[in-house]
């Protein structure tokens, strides 16, 4: 959970270059040190090949995005509240620090429940046809 960075300013961006290199920061930090943002993000390249492979429609394109990108923004939410728990609690074990984090987790599962429906509906119609 350490993050060890060589950039110790505190003061706000002051450009919009700067605003998106922290928040491209923020992106590479979850990838790095959260094994379940590597598995929604694979997740969702295959989704993106699978789309592709199958020629979806326009609006079938719009719900696989719009599961692709509430799953990863979930994930990224989880983890900025789990680093938040433990600045709160200097990694000690608090019951709110427990409820906190158990509904955050809640919170990517169910989006992950959402992702796995949308795939469902849209890819499982089209695997059984291409199996008749
Ligand atoms: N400071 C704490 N106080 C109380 N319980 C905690 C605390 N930190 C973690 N826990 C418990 O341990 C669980 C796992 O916490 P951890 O920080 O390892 O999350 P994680 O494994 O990265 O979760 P996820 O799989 O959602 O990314 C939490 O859901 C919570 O139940």
């Amino acid at each position: 959970m350490h993050m060890d960075s060589k950039d110790k300013r505190i003061e706000k961006n002051k450009t919009l270059h700067a605003s998106f290199y922290h928040a491209f920061q923020g992106f590479v930090t979850v990838f790095k040190e959260e094994r379940n943002m590597k598995v929604h993000v694979l997740a969702g390249v295959c989704a993106v090949i699978a789309g592709l492979l199958f020629k979806l429609t326009a609006s079938e394109w719009l719900w696989i995005a719009l599961a692709i990108f509430v799953v990863i923004i979930i994930e990224v939410i989880n983890t900025s509240l789990e680093n938040m728990v433990d600045l709160a609690t200097g990694c000690t074990y608090h019951p709110l620090g427990k409820k906190v984090k158990d509904m955050a987790a809640t919170a990517v599962l169910i989006s992950a429940v959402f992702a796995l429906v949308v795939g469902g509906i849209i890819f499982l119609p089209k695997v059984m046809h291409l199996w008749k």
